[in-house]
């Protein structure tokens, strides 16, 4: 069992016998696989599995603990424990107490989702004040950031539209504006009530207000839960400790964290929450790991000297248990084509000179639209890759058109779900979709729906829509043949709308789409579930982020991640893109101090990810622009201005192919030679 690979300290941590537990350590220094033992101790201590939740950031991250508790241990003694998203648990929380939580017969939204509510809300209003406009995207941000971290409406326009400042004029400015954002978001308040509507940030909401307000939730829960297991504790926003805080009373917490990686700030996250643990949790105790089993030495040199950097003191000084190794590698590259054809061959040469498999490959990028470059490289020089971060696989617009007929069915009053289904049909416009929506919502319930559908729209495109309808609320207790039903009779029309990239990217989604609804209970829970998770495990393969499923299938593949995706992640090999100035820390950023900390924090992950060889690329051009500016007096904030010589080692691009010399005035060519006429 893997609690036999434990250091001394890991050990202690694993087996504690009081109340509630943080284990605070730095990158790489065991914090999974102290998550990982805990929950097998337990099991091995006789907790059923089912009585354990694990918690973390992505279900990916969920999935790789729940396998690796389940390898450790003989037999099939962790079957029934859980891993989840903090999203996916509330969600499967809503499912399996209807009552006690009042949420049947909802529709979980996603953040597309919640804008087109928002747009439908604001109609054509607009809140415009001395050149600041509002739009749709902002209130909803406004919105969630306000959730997120618990602070009045006052404090989050602030912060998202004025940018924190703090003085008399904006003040007076936000008590302007303030009353008609307010109006808005009420105004969505009401219309997802209407929906029956549930946007992410209500998931948590829901359980959080009905534990802390109902004795009898808590008793219930009690029964059900005994151990939480958070990991990534550092990224927890005041919305899900508001949340976690009436578990305290019903089960034992382990979390486990590291300061110097929080980077959610944006999501309302503050990294300091880890030193108010103790403060916070009565009878809880905190402990300490110190040595760091993931990387070299000289990796951990350039990454505590980063750190060290940084005005924030986070007492940060990694040792490697593994000794020496490599310097990690700074390479200036003149545009990304030169930066993907780099990475590129570097990696075949790892592969086939080096025996390195493509899997310990991990490249890292702040955001994932930079990576397309490469991705385009990859595919022509035939390297296999999935991608983590940037669009899920459920939001791909062609998967939401056949969600949107499942939708419709499963909540009759979903709006949004019947704007997408009509205005999917050639011949519906917008303006006569509302018409026919104001009929259909009128209905009492999905049946009568089924029955009028095709007088409510008429012609030929009522009999299709209405077919559709009828055949899906027909198998509705079986969601995969409800998922080919539609998709065999949309079909059509999703080659011609999509025919751009049907055939190469698009179309191969559905069989999968299909093997996941065979994985759901009900068309509810499937688009509930379905969207909030991020990769669902298939056949034991993670698939379904981005459209890159046909690359899963092929086990061994490059890893091309955000780096917010890539929080627990580690790989050989490990390349981080475009490390430049006006990146690291980001142009936007610079007005903020906490903006750039944080952005320092993110770097700080991406080069701890690296097990024995580090690569780090940077824009030469954005060099030198960073150069003219300090010349004209200004700081420039770069993370690597001041990278002392002896922390990487400079090279050169060995693959780029320098124009090779030529003699200045061309030759007369002879075409006369080489056949022999004998
Ligand atoms: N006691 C140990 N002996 C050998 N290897 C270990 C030990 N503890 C951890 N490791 C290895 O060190 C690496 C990092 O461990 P782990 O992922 O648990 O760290 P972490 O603290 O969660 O890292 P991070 O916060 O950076 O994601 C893994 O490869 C793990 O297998």
């Amino acid at each position: 069992m893997e609690n036999h690979n434990l250091n001394e300290k890991q050990k202690k941590a694993v087996e504690f016998e009081g109340q509630h537990l943080l284990v605070l350590a730095g990158a790489g220094t065991g914090k999974t696989r102290c998550i990982v033992g805990r929950a097998a101790y337990l099991i091995e201590q006789g907790v059923p599995p089912d009585k354990i939740q694990i918690l973390t950031f992505t279900k990916r991250s969920a999935n790789e603990i729940v396998e690796r508790v389940k390898a450790s241990l003989s037999s099939n003694q962790a079957q029934s424990l859980n891993g989840s998203t903090f999203h996916s648990w509330c969600n499967q929380l809503l499912v399996r107490y209807p009552n006690l939580f009042g949420a049947s017969g909802y529709t979980v939204i996603d953040p597309d989702d919640q804008l087109s509510v928002m747009k439908m809300v604001c109609g054509d209003q607009i809140i415009e004040y001395k050149g600041i406009r509002i739009k749709p995207q902002q209130l909803i941000d406004i919105y969630s950031y306000g959730r997120n971290t618990r602070q009045n409406l006052s404090h989050a326009i602030r912060e998202l539209v004025y940018k924190g400042r703090v003085d008399d004029e904006t003040t007076d400015e936000i008590d302007i504006i303030r009353p008609k954002i307010e109006v808005l978001l009420k105004a969505y308040q009401t219309k997802k009530g209407e929906g029956r509507y549930i946007d992410y940030d209500d998931l948590l909401l829901i359980v959080a207000n009905r534990l802390r307000n109902d004795a009898q939730a808590r008793e219930i829960l009690s029964e059900q839960i005994k151990h939480l297991l958070i990991d990534e504790f550092q990224d927890t926003n005041p919305l899900q400790w508001f949340l976690l805080e009436p578990f305290l009373q019903i089960a034992k917490f382990y979390c486990v964290g590291d300061d110097a990686q929080s980077i959610y700030s944006f999501r309302g996250a503050d990294f300091k929450n880890v030193h108010l643990f103790k403060s916070r949790v009565p009878d809880s105790e905190v402990m300490i790991l110190d040595k760091n089993y993931r990387s070299t030495q000289e990796i951990l040199d350039l990454s505590n000297w980063l750190i060290d950097q940084s005005p924030l003191d986070y007492n940060k000084q990694l040792v490697a248990a593994r000794g020496q190794g490599q310097l990690p590698k700074l390479i200036n590259v003149g545009s990304q084509w030169e930066e993907a054809n780099f990475i590129a061959e570097h990696i075949l040469e790892n592969f086939t000179e080096k025996n390195k498999q493509f899997t310990d490959h991990l490249i890292l990028s702040k955001s994932s639209y930079y990576t397309k470059p490469l991705q385009a490289v990859f595919i022509q020089k035939k390297i296999p890759y999935v991608t983590y971060g940037g669009r899920k696989f459920m939001e791909a617009a062609h998967i939401k058109d056949v969600i949107a007929a499942l939708r419709v069915v499963n909540n009759h009053l979903d709006e949004i779900g019947w704007m997408r289904f009509l205005t999917f049909w050639d011949g519906i416009g917008e303006v006569k979709a509302g018409k026919y929506i104001a009929k259909l919502v009128s209905y009492d319930n999905p049946l009568q729906c089924a029955q009028n559908l095709a007088d409510v729209i008429g012609g030929v495109e009522g009999e299709t829509i209405s077919d559709i309808y009828n055949t899906i609320y027909l198998n509705s207790g079986n969601v995969k043949v409800a998922l080919q039903e539609a998709y065999s009779r949309m079909e059509k029309s999703l080659a011609f709308k999509y025919r751009k990239d049907w055939e190469e990217k698009r179309k191969s989604d559905f069989p999968v789409l299909e093997m996941l609804g065979d994985n759901y209970a009900s068309i509810g829970q499937l688009i509930s579930e379905g969207i909030l998770e991020n990769a669902k495990q298939l056949n034991g393969e993670p698939v379904l982020e981005g459209s890159q499923l046909s690359t899963s299938e092929i086990k061994d593949h490059v890893i091309i991640s955000t780096v917010h995706s890539a929080k627990g992640l580690e790989a050989e090999v490990c390349y981080v893109l475009n490390v430049s100035p006006k990146v690291y820390p980001s142009a936007w950023n610079l007005g903020s101090e906490e903006k750039i900390e944080e952005d320092r924090r993110v770097l700080y992950v991406a080069l701890t990810r690296a097990k024995n060889e580090l690569l780090i690329t940077r824009d030469t051009n954005s060099i030198s622009t960073v150069h003219k500016t300090n010349a004209a007096g200004f700081s420039s904030n770069y993370f690597l201005e001041e990278l002392p010589k002896h922390l990487t080692e400079q090279l050169v691009n060995p693959y780029t192919l320098g124009k090779p010399r030529d003699i200045s005035k061309p030759n007369d060519l002879d075409l006369s030679f080489g056949m022999d006429f004998s």
